[in-house]
């Protein structure tokens, strides 16, 4: 198959060398000019657990794209998501698919206003990456896809996607409710990314604290209140027993959340308004009271102001 990562950092990257491994047909796409040009002239460098290597994989600057996928899978930050789909439309045909595997909340109604809603497909991944610098990432771990049709009739077309992806080892599921996993991710984003970032401390050194769980109930009972508007109900109980299983140092306990790295080691914005962020806007909208994901997000906003210059 005929694949375009669109947003090729570290989970880009990652989905790019898994699919063409198994034999498809894949480039990269990004914005990064140095990222491209040192994939590019060197081959994507790979860190993993048995070592490095250099792998062979085309990447293009947006503009510079000619190439007709059958299959787009969007992988920039929530920040990038617009530019990006500006940028693709010229590859696009009537039957390009587009996947959305995101971190974030709102990205379905974002994606509906470029491209038609028989062609959207949405998930949430497992798999985690690490983006070490230009041309250079580091893929350890394990993972897993879920992936579902916008549009009803589309099951057959989610299928085949699932099967793609699976056959590449990266385990795709097909899912009959989506949405409840993107915002069960979200509340595992919107507590340990949001808090560990403010706390600077990692997954288990949050888990540990005495206040830990009434933090993680409080934003789960606000992000519960926007979700059901939008149809998914959450339970507050098997959200935060699922989010505590990864303090354990075996799951995630060790690791800095990806808004932990951006900001703080990187000093680059974060997705902050496509979690905790996206909760109080909507909130706000609704009427709703969702007050400590309201000044959360205002106090990333405000670490940003500080680090990023
Ligand atoms: N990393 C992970 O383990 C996981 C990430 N996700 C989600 O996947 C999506 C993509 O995340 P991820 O792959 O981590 O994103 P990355 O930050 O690795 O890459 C995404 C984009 O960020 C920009 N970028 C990153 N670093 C630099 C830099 N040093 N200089 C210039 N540009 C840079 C590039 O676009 P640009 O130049 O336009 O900014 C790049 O395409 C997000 O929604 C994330 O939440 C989901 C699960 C796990
Ligand atoms: C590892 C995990 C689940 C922590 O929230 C994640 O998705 C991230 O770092 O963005």
């Amino acid at each position: 198959m005929k694949i375009a990562i669109a947003g090729a950092g570290a989970m880009g990257s990652r989905f790019g060398t898994m699919l063409k491994r198994a034999g498809n047909d894949v480039i990269l796409i990004d914005p990064w000019a140095e990222h491209v040009d040192k994939i590019n002239h060197d081959g994507l460098q790979i860190d993993t657990d048995n070592g490095s290597e250099q792998f062979q994989i085309p990447a293009f600057l947006p503009q510079d794209v000619d190439f007709q996928p059958e299959l787009v899978v969007l992988f920039t930050k929530s920040m990038g998501l617009v530019t990006m789909l500006k940028a693709i439309e010229p590859i696009l045909t009537p039957e390009t698919k587009i996947v959305c595997l995101l971190n974030g909340l709102g990205h379905t109604e974002v994606i509906e206003k470029y491209i038609p809603k028989a062609n959207i497909f949405m998930g949430v991944t497992l798999w985690t990456a690490a983006l070490l610098g230009a041309g250079h990432v580091k893929l350890v771990g394990d993972g897993s896809i879920e992936i579902q049709n916008i549009d009803p009739a589309e099951a057959d077309a989610a299928k085949k996607i699932c099967a793609v992806f699976d056959d590449a080892g990266l385990k795709a599921t097909y899912s009959s409710n989506v949405m409840f996993s993107i915002w069960r991710k979200a509340c595992v984003n919107g507590t340990l990314n949001t808090l560990c970032t403010l706390l600077d401390c990692n997954i288990a050194e949050f888990g540990g604290l005495p206040q830990s769980n009434d933090l993680v109930r409080t934003i789960v009972a606000e992000f519960g209140k926007v979700a059901a508007n939008e149809g998914v109900l959450l339970n507050v109980d098997e959200v935060a027993q699922h989010i505590a299983k990864l303090y354990d140092p075996s799951q995630a306990g060790e690791h800095y959340p990806s808004m932990y790295q951006d900001l703080i080691l990187h000093h680059r914005l974060t997705e902050i308004d496509y979690l905790n962020g996206y909760v109080a806007a909507q909130a706000a909208k609704l009427n709703l009271q969702t007050p400590v994901c309201q000044v959360l997000t205002e106090m990333v906003h405000a670490k940003e102001q500080l680090l990023v210059k």
